[in-house]
């Protein structure tokens, strides 16, 4: 399998603080990664790196067979497909959600004159379909809740047909019922062998979907562990990633952590 995403000794550095710690990590064709750690570990900056958003300090990063200093940045992105707060931030509240997923194509927010053909059309209504969100296609994007916002924009981040998925915490603010609803379009999508190389950002264990096949741990911008999931997700990678004792449970591909009870006495 080839390399979608190639980071070696990769580090992220702004003034005196360390964003990102020689990282080196490999995605290959047909992986999905989940990307875990605490709140400032530097999982926002390493999307920004796989991105082509952001270039590091030192080491090498290659995306799509590309080496990022040596390739027009803006022929790149459109191949990678991206969901973050900071997208959903740029979309204008009064978009139809019809033209939010549609104007991906022209890798713009916010549509204007560009001429579209209804191959475009089609395959909006197919993937707002996918995403259970076809019903919700002719309101604004600012009238949609949380929950449906983020299916919206993974089906944006997916219009361009992109060769590496980017998910940055598309489970925040979500509640249990639309966690549970994501996790399983996201389950689906993991499955789907058409589906792109994807990297999912997540704070929790229990956000991650069944089918997903590799996990990074970072803390303090560094790599704790990382490989497929059923070897390298423990109750000890987790303690190190958060810096507490946790005790790890899974049931059927579903994964739940809390913190270790003392025992008095
Ligand atoms: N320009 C900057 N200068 C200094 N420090 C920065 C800068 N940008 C980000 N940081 C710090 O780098 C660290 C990593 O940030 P990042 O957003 O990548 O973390 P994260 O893992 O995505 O966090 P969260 O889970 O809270 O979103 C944080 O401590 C942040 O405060």
């Amino acid at each position: 399998m080839s390399a979608v995403l190639e980071l070696a000794e990769v580090s992220v550095r702004r003034g005196q603080a360390t964003l990102l710690d020689r990282v080196s990590w490999v995605v290959r064709e047909g992986e999905r990664w989940v990307l875990l750690g605490a709140n400032g570990a530097g999982k926002t900056t390493l999307m920004q790196v796989a991105g082509a958003q952001m270039f590091p300090t030192s080491g090498a990063v290659g995306i799509l067979g590309e080496l990022l200093g040596t390739v027009d940045v803006f022929e790149l992105r459109p191949r990678i497909g991206v969901s973050s707060a900071a997208l959903a931030e740029k979309v204008p509240r009064g978009e139809i959600v019809r033209d939010v997923v549609l104007s991906a194509s022209y890798g713009v927010v916010g549509r204007w004159n560009e001429a579209y053909d209804r191959l475009d059309h089609d395959r909006v209504d197919s993937l707002l379909r996918e995403l259970g969100v076809h019903h919700l296609a002719d309101r604004t994007f600012g009238t949609l809740s949380e929950g449906e916002r983020k299916r919206v924009l993974i089906a944006r981040a997916l219009m361009t047909d992109p060769e590496l998925l980017l998910l940055d915490e598309p489970a925040a603010g979500l509640d249990l019922g639309g966690r549970e609803d994501l996790v399983s379009t996201l389950s689906v999508l993991a499955h789907d062998p058409t589906s792109p190389a994807t990297v999912l950002v997540s704070h929790h264990v229990e956000e991650i979907p069944p089918g997903f096949t590799h996990v990074l741990m970072l803390r303090d911008g560094a790599v704790v562990t990382q490989g497929p999931i059923e070897t390298t997700l423990s109750a000890e990678a987790l303690s190190a990633t958060f810096g507490m004792p946790l005790v790890l449970e899974e049931h059927d591909g579903r994964y739940a952590a809390r913190r270790k009870q003392r025992h008095r006495g």
